[in-house]
């Protein structure tokens, strides 16, 4: 199996990689995004799938550099899926494009995050972010996108 992408949390991305021994956490992470930076561009190199960590901050490379998606709201964490969703939001970009992996990878993380932003903004806990953000993930529109998006080469 040679995936196209491959989406984790920062200890999920560090045990594939091997580059830690570390305690894992079942399906949530102990370990932040940016701890797996350098896990993350040596699963990339391994396998030549683009690599994405969600965290505070989510990764996306293949390999060398990197792009890192700033938005979102921490809340997210607490909705249980969200981690397997946003590797479907992945996985249909990929899906239009796939030629373009990288760049459809760049674009479905930000968009999830900003649509979690955009739920926040509505809600008052879990319960009602998770209904605001599929709201917000079906109405987004370009000039939402544009004018919140924090994008950053890592
Ligand atoms: N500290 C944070 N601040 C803002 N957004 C975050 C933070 N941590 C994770 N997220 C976002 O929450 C979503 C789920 O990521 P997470 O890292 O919790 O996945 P996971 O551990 O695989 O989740 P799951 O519980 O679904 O297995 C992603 O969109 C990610 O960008
Ligand atoms: C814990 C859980 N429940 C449904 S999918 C999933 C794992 C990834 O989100």
């Amino acid at each position: 199996m040679r995936p196209s992408v491959i989406r984790g949390n920062g200890s999920e991305i560090i045990a594939l990689s091997k580059a830690s021994v570390g305690a894992t956490k079942g399906v949530d992470s102990f370990h932040e995004s940016m701890d797996a930076m350098e896990a993350a561009k040596t699963l990339a190199q391994s396998s030549g799938a683009i690599i994405a960590v969600s965290g505070a901050v989510d990764i996306i490379t293949y390999g060398h550099q990197g792009v890192g998606a700033r938005n979102g709201v921490p809340m997210m964490q607490k909705i249980t899926a969200t981690g397997c969703a946003v590797t479907a939001l992945v996985a249909a970009f990929v899906a239009v494009d796939p030629l373009h992996a990288l760049e459809a990878t760049a674009s479905a993380l930000p968009i999830f995050r900003i649509a979690g932003e955009m739920g926040m903004d509505m809600a008052n806990g879990p319960a009602s972010l998770r209904m605001h953000f599929i709201d917000s993930l079906y109405n987004l529109d370009q000039a939402s996108v544009s004018s919140r998006l924090k994008i950053t080469s890592l």
